[in-house]
Formats: C-alpha cells, sequence, structure tokens
C-alpha cells in the first residue's frame, strides 16, 4: 500500500466529515474544527508546527524519534483539514511537489530574484 493512498483515503475520510456532507460536530474531531470554522483549524496548524520544532529540538538533545513523527503526523492531519476546508487534496500539494522534483532551491530562489528585478525595471 503506497503513503499516498493512505493521504487520499484520509482526504476522502474528511470530506465526509464536511458538515455539508453530514458530518456531525458532536460525534466527529474533523466535523468540530470544519463548523467552528478556519481560526480553529489554522490556530491547531500553528500549534502543532511549533511542536513539530520543540520534538525536533528534542531529537537533537537525544530524545526519541518516535515524538516527531507523531507531532509530523499532527500537523500533516491539520492541514489536510485546512487544504479539504479551501477545496484542496493532498494531490494538489503532491503535484506541486512534483513540478519542483529537480529544481534545486537556490536556483530557484535566484531565478525568483531575477524576476522581481526585471518587474521592478519594467516597472514605471
Ligand atoms: N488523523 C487523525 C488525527 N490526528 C490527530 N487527531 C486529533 O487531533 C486532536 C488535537 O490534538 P492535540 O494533541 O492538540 O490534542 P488536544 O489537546 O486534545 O486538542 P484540542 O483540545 O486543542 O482540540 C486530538 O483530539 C487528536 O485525536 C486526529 N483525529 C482524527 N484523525 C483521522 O481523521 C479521521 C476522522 O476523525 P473523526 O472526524 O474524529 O471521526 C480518523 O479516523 C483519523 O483517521
Amino acid at each position: 500500500m503506497s503513503s499516498n493512498d493512505s493521504l487520499a483515503r484520509l482526504a476522502d475520510v474528511i470530506e465526509s466529515r464536511k458538515p455539508a456532507n453530514g458530518g456531525d460536530p458532536d460525534k466527529s474531531y474533523v466535523s468540530r474544527l470544519l463548523h467552528k470554522g478556519p481560526d480553529a483549524f489554522l490556530k491547531k496548524i500553528g500549534e502543532e508546527a511549533t511542536e513539530v520544532v520543540m520534538a525536533a529540538k528534542d531529537v537533537d538533545h537525544g530524545a526519541d524519534k518516535s515524538k516527531l513523527v507523531y507531532e509530523v503526523a499532527d500537523l500533516w492531519f491539520h492541514s489536510m483539514v485546512a487544504l479539504a476546508h479551501y477545496g484542496l487534496t493532498p494531490a494538489d500539494v503532491l503535484t506541486e511537489l512534483e513540478r519542483r522534483e529537480g529544481t534545486s532551491g537556490i536556483e530557484e530562489k535566484a531565478l525568483r530574484k531575477v524576476v522581481a528585478r526585471t518587474a521592478e525595471e519594467g516597472a514605471p
């Protein structure tokens, strides 16, 4: 089973939990988050990102790596709730990563600077 399959399966479950699809905020954590609206799940994303940073620093100081995996899973999960709210799927993110495949970050950043400079020079 590929990891793409698990992401796609989870995305389907999240979709089914939307209040418009019959999700019940009393029974489902995802429905509750979606029902509360963007502020609720965006706050969770901020918290989970911080927890990822803290778990990584703990690994630097000798802690077990499993806590880092756990926190990244929380971050991915809450990000997927946000994607669903905005009508996007993990496939959209994977497509973007595939588009970037083989382009060095250094090269991409240099290109962005050239584009910005050209735009500035062309500006009235
Ligand atoms: N992957 C997850 C998942 N990861 C984390 N969580 C929940 O995310 C919540 C927030 O995590 P925290 O560590 O911040 O816990 P907390 O302090 O209780 O959080 P809050 O009080 O701030 O909400 C916890 O209640 C976790 O159980 C998840 N809840 C659901 N899923 C998946 O979503 C599916 C649908 O879930 P329901 O909509 O609840 O049926 C499930 O079958 C799972 O596959």
